[in-house]
C-alpha cells in the first residue's frame, strides 16, 4: 500500500470512530425526547409534541455556535432531520400541503418538518384548511406571499371565516427550470406552470419562448405532469418536480429575480409562546372612514413597533368597499412591547383578530 493510501485509510478509521460517536449521542438524545413525550403526558400536554418556539430556539442556538466549515443552512438541514426523527418517535405528525407531490409547498413542509413527517398533498389551499380543521392533519402548509410577485390573496381570505391560528412560517428560494421533451426551445409550443411560475419568469419567457403560448394550471407539479405527455409543451417547475415526472431540464434558474423567496405559513390550533424572534399576524378592520388605516397603526408608530408587512382584501361578507388589513409586525403578543399598542388597535378596531404569534423563519 502506498503512502497515499495508508493515509486515507487512517483518516477513514478516524471518520469511522466519530460516525460511532454521533450514533451514541443521537440514540441518547432520542431516548431524551422520549422521557420528554411522557413529562408532556404527565402534564396533560400529550397533544403538544411539535414545540415551534423549541425548535426553533435549538436551531438559533445551534446556527450561532456553528465555526464551520459546514453553513448554517447545512447546519439547520442536519439537526432538523435529527429533530424530526425524535418528534416521530414521540408521534408521527401528518402535514397537509398544496400539492400534488413535487410542489414548492412540499418543499417547504419537509424543509420545516424534516422528512419524518407524514405529508398529505390536497388539491387546492381550501382543501388543506379543511384537511387540519377537520383533525385529519396535525398542521398544513400554504403559499403566502412571493418576493416578486405579492400575496396569494386565497390564502388570506381563507383566514377570515377558519378558527385556525399561524404557529409558523417558512421562507424558500425558488429557482424555477423550464423542463420538455421538446429537445429545443424552438420546437416548444406551450408552457405549462401555476400562475405564479409563469409570472415569476416573465421576462425570461418574452425573451426565450415569445411564440410559446402560456397555460396556467393548479401547479408547477401539474405543470411537469403534462409537459411529460406533450412533446411539444414545456413546464416551468422545479428541478425535483421535472425530476419526478421524467422531464428532461432544457434551463434551470429561468426566475427574472435572483432573490425569488415565497414565504408560506404553517396552520395548526397552538398558540406558541414567545421564542424572543418572532412574529404576529393580525387582521383588522374599521368602519369605512377618512383615516381608517392611519388610526389602526398610529399605536403600532408610536410605539416603534416594525411591521413587515400590511395587505388589504375586501371585507367579503362586511359589505360592499369595506376592506380588512393583513399585518404582520415583529414581536410575540405576549411580548411586554406589544401588548399595550395591540390594546388599542383592539380598541380602535371593528374587527381585530390575532392570527398568531410564532417563531420567525430561519
Ligand atoms: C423534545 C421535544 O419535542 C419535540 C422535539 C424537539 C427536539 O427533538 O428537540 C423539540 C421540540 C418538539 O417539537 C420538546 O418539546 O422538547
Amino acid at each position: 500500500m502506498s503512502v497515499d493510501n495508508d493515509d486515507l485509510a487512517a483518516l477513514r478509521q478516524r471518520i469511522d470512530g466519530i460516525d460511532d460517536q454521533i450514533l451514541e449521542l443521537v440514540s441518547e438524545r432520542a431516548r431524551l425526547a422520549e422521557e420528554v413525550a411522557r413529562a408532556k403526558a404527565r402534564r396533560g400536554e400529550a397533544l403538544k409534541v411539535y414545540r415551534p418556539e423549541r425548535e426553533a430556539e435549538i436551531l438559533r442556538r445551534l446556527t450561532e455556535h456553528n465555526r464551520g466549515p459546514l453553513t448554517r443552512e447545512q447546519v439547520t438541514v442536519l439537526f432538523r432531520e435529527v429533530m424530526s426523527a425524535c418528534r416521530a418517535l414521540q408521534q408521527p405528525l401528518t402535514v397537509a400541503f398544496l400539492g400534488p407531490q413535487g410542489t414548492f409547498t412540499e418543499e417547504a413542509a419537509s424543509k420545516h418538518f424534516g422528512h419524518d413527517a407524514g405529508m398529505s398533498p390536497q388539491a387546492t389551499i381550501g382543501g388543506v384548511f379543511r384537511e387540519v380543521e377537520s383533525g385529519a392533519a396535525h398542521y398544513g402548509v400554504v403559499p403566502v406571499e412571493n418576493s416578486s410577485e405579492g400575496v396569494v390573496s386565497h390564502t388570506l381570505d381563507r383566514f377570515l371565516d377558519s378558527e385556525l391560528a399561524i404557529v409558523g412560517e417558512v421562507e424558500l428560494r425558488i429557482h424555477h427550470a423550464l423542463a420538455s421533451h421538446a429537445g429545443g426551445l424552438t420546437s416548444i409550443d406551450r408552457v405549462y406552470s401555476h400562475q405564479q411560475g409563469l409570472s415569476q419568469c416573465r421576462a425570461w419567457l418574452e425573451t426565450h419562448l415569445p411564440q410559446a403560448e402560456r397555460h396556467p394550471v393548479s401547479s408547477t407539479a401539474e405543470a411537469a405532469r403534462l409537459a411529460a405527455l406533450e412533446p411539444s409543451a414545456a413546464a416551468i417547475a422545479s428541478e425535483a418536480a421535472a425530476e419526478r415526472y421524467g422531464v428532461p431540464l432544457l434551463q434551470e434558474r429561468i426566475e427574472d429575480y435572483h432573490g425569488n423567496t415565497t414565504r408560506f405559513l404553517v396552520l395548526g390550533y397552538q398558540s406558541p409562546p414567545p421564542s424572543g424572534h418572532d412574529k404576529t399576524s393580525l387582521v383588522v378592520s374599521s368602519a369605512n372612514r377618512s383615516g381608517l388605516l392611519f388610526q389602526l397603526l398610529e399605536p403600532l408608530a408610536r410605539n416603534g413597533i416594525d411591521m413587515t408587512r400590511i395587505e388589504s382584501r375586501p371585507a367579503r361578507q362586511r359589505g360592499v368597499w369595506e376592506y380588512v388589513f393583513f399585518i404582520d409586525i415583529l414581536g410575540h403578543a405576549e411580548d411586554e412591547s406589544l401588548r399595550g399598542p395591540l390594546a388599542e388597535m383592539r380598541e380602535r378596531a371593528s374587527l381585530f383578530r390575532i392570527l398568531g404569534s410564532y417563531p420567525r423563519a430561519i
